[in-house]
């Protein structure tokens, strides 16, 4: 049963089929405002699969995924999955414009007063290291610059819940701590992450659970990931400190 005072999505006896074949079932899950998940499978296993769904972007085949404890949707808008939990595609999409117009537009969907949200902005650029990039068109950005500037976008709305697949997969290893920085932050300000990656970039030294796809089953421990992950991150982190 969902504690009524943490926002939190929960999913029920659900099955993904992709054209008749089973993708995933999982019984139950449940993602809140208290956790960092590391989400771990092999290529093709419905990491990416899993995170639309819980963001209402995709429909289970079976089961029920449902949102509880977030404030009530304005009148005009369907209180369901959709908007509860922001999900972060390795190919983020970006707006057509500037670097600045994207940080723009993200600011106006962030629920905070104009003074906090121009601090916010302004950090933003900073800890992503945008400053330089601000008048460049987003479509010419690299593969990295591109994810940092979807990583600065959601650190600006400071979602409840946050999907990233992938965040860091097309980095080099100084842009990988700038964004493991701002999950970072994240996660202290109460925002819930669910994380997917393939390298051990550090980001699986900030969860608290695992998730992980094995043989078309999501297998759910309350345990931190390996720490075989963890000293791979601390040795990274002292390398590029120095
Ligand atoms: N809309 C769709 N229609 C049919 N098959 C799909 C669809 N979306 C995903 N799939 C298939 O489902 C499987 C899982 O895809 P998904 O992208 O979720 O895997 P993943 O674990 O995120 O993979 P990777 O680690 O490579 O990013 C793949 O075989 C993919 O081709």
């Amino acid at each position: 049963m969902a504690n009524s005072n943490i926002a939190c999505i929960i999913a029920e006896h659900v099955t993904m089929h992709f054209d008749g074949k089973m993708l995933f079932s999982v019984q139950h899950l449940s993602f809140s405002q208290a956790d960092v998940i590391y989400l771990q499978g092999d290529n093709g296993s419905g990491k990416s699969t899993l995170m639309k769904l819980l963001a209402g972007l995709s429909i289970a085949s079976e089961g029920s995924i449902t949102a509880h404890g977030f404030e009530k949707s304005h009148w005009w808008r369907k209180d369901g999955l959709v908007g509860k939990a922001l999900y972060l595609h390795q190919h983020p999409y970006l707006f057509d414009g500037s670097v600045k117009y994207n940080l723009t537009f993200a600011a106006k969907q962030a629920s905070k007063n104009k003074q906090l949200l121009t601090k916010r902005v302004e950090q933003a650029i900073e800890m992503a290291q945008l400053g330089h990039l601000l008048d460049n068109s987003a479509s010419n950005l690299s593969g990295g610059e591109r994810q940092r500037l979807a990583m600065a976008r959601a650190w600006i709305i400071q979602p409840t819940l946050l999907m990233l697949d992938e965040p860091t997969s097309n980095m080099d290893k100084p842009s990988q701590l700038l964004v493991l920085d701002m999950i970072k932050q994240l996660k202290e300000e109460g925002t819930g992450l669910l994380l997917s990656s393939h390298q051990a970039c550090g980001l699986t030294s900030l969860c608290n659970k695992h998730w992980f796809i094995t043989n078309k089953q999501i297998k759910v421990s309350d345990d931190a990931p390996h720490n075989s992950d963890q000293t791979l991150l601390t040795t990274m982190e002292l390398n590029y400190a120095n």
